[in-house]
């Protein structure tokens, strides 16, 4: 307690799902709205992509990928207002987000060698984070803080997911972009090490019908909720 008013007590919520379910608008929008950190997982394993892709590394080849995995320095700036992120000094928030990168982050994301490298920075930003942080990924929940103080699995049908992946890549084909983000969590369900999952403890929230406010709005009373202890 500081002045006689009760100050809130840091919290970690994490936000899994799979792809276009909302997990980054409403991750950065709770945090920002309760004074929390915000980390972008999906970020981090997009720019290591981006650096293998970059350094020329062959992405069927896990041995080669597994051998360089603790090179790229990458950084992660956690104000929700302004993520950032930087792969050895180089601001890679607009490449990381090309076609090429994301038809190729599932493949990078299977190696163990990357997994226990990045988890170990997820993991070092987190207990970091002086009033708490939300963590959005696949696997958080399940494997990277799994003593989270409240953890959140979305969803929402592929048709609803596709429909607003179209609406952001103008004229996009939704059946191509919805058959794009099954094939994706397909791959990131089936891999062996910490594959997109729910932990068994996570609230599910269906997105398919509900508005990004009323996303945002459910998960911020569920944090208000965990922290007066209900
Ligand atoms: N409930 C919602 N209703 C309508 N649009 C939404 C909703 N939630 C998110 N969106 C929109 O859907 C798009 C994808 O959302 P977002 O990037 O937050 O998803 P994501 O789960 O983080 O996806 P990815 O895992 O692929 O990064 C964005 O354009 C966002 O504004
Ligand atoms: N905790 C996580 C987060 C992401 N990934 C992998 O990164 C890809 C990109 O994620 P986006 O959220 O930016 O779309 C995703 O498809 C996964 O391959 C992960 O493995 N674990």
């Amino acid at each position: 307690m500081e002045n006689g008013a009760p100050t809130a007590k840091s919290v970690i919520v994490a936000i899994d799902g799979p792809s276009g379910t909302g997990k980054s608008s409403t991750s950065k929008a709770v945090a920002a709205q309760l004074g929390l950190s915000y980390l972008d997982t999906g970020a981090q394993y997009r720019a290591i992509t981006w650096w293998m892709v970059s350094n020329g590394i062959d992405l069927e080849d896990p041995t080669a990928i597994a051998a360089v995995a603790g090179k790229p320095e990458i950084i992660s700036g956690t104000d929700p207002a302004a993520p950032t992120i930087t792969v050895d000094g180089i601001d890679v928030a607009g490449p990381i987000r090309t076609q090429e990168v994301t038809s190729k982050v599932s493949a990078v994301s299977a190696v163990p060698e990357v997994r226990s490298r990045i988890t170990e920075l997820q993991r070092s930003l987190a207990s970091g984070a002086e009033y708490g942080m939300v963590v959005e990924g696949r696997d958080i929940g399940t494997t990277v803080l799994p003593d989270a103080d409240l953890k959140i699995f979305l969803t929402a049908s592929p048709e609803a997911r596709a429909a607003r992946r179209s609406g952001e890549l103008k004229g996009a084909d939704i059946h191509a972009t919805r058959e794009a983000l099954i094939k994706r969590d397909a791959a990131d369900s089936s891999r062996k090490t910490s594959p997109l999952a729910k932990a068994g403890d996570a609230v599910e929230v269906d997105t398919t019908e509900l508005t990004l406010a009323q996303v945002i709005e459910c998960v911020v009373t569920l944090v208000e909720e965990k922290r007066a202890g209900k």
